[in-house]
């Protein structure tokens, strides 16, 4: 049978939705941990343990550098910021407690947003 042809898909706005989901994000009052990189030369152990450092601030470096194609890539570099702190951080403890309160944000967030498509 004719294989169906894929309209190209429009990813302009799902890059215009990581810009709303980022702001989003940043604003967040338990952002603070997340705005931009550990630094590792304070986090002792940091750099040996989380081999793929992520935060709010090169996620919007890479979006304004058209370094994500889609939502996903996106979605993607998001996780990796909550997974990299609950990996070096307690559950009980400031900054874990912080990160499982902005997953559980950006999850519904951006699941109310995808209704859109
Ligand atoms: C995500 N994460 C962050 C840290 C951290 O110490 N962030 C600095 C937070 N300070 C707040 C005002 C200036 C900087 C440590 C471990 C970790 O997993």
């Amino acid at each position: 049978c004719a294989k169906k042809a894929k309209t190209p898909k429009d990813s302009s706005n799902e890059l215009a939705v990581c810009r709303v989901l980022l702001a989003d994000l940043e604003a967040h009052q338990d952002a603070w941990p997340f705005l931009s990189p550990v630094q590792h030369k304070s986090v002792p152990g940091y750099r040996k343990v989380i081999k793929k450092p992520m935060d709010f601030s090169t996620i919007k470096e890479k979006l304004t550098n058209n370094l994500y194609l889609n939502l996903e890539n996106f979605i993607v570099d998001v996780n990796l910021v909550f997974d990299n702190c609950q990996r070096f951080n307690e559950d009980d403890s400031e900054i874990g407690r912080a990160g499982h309160r902005m997953r559980r944000f950006f999850d519904k967030r951006w699941t109310e947003l995808l209704q859109f498509f």
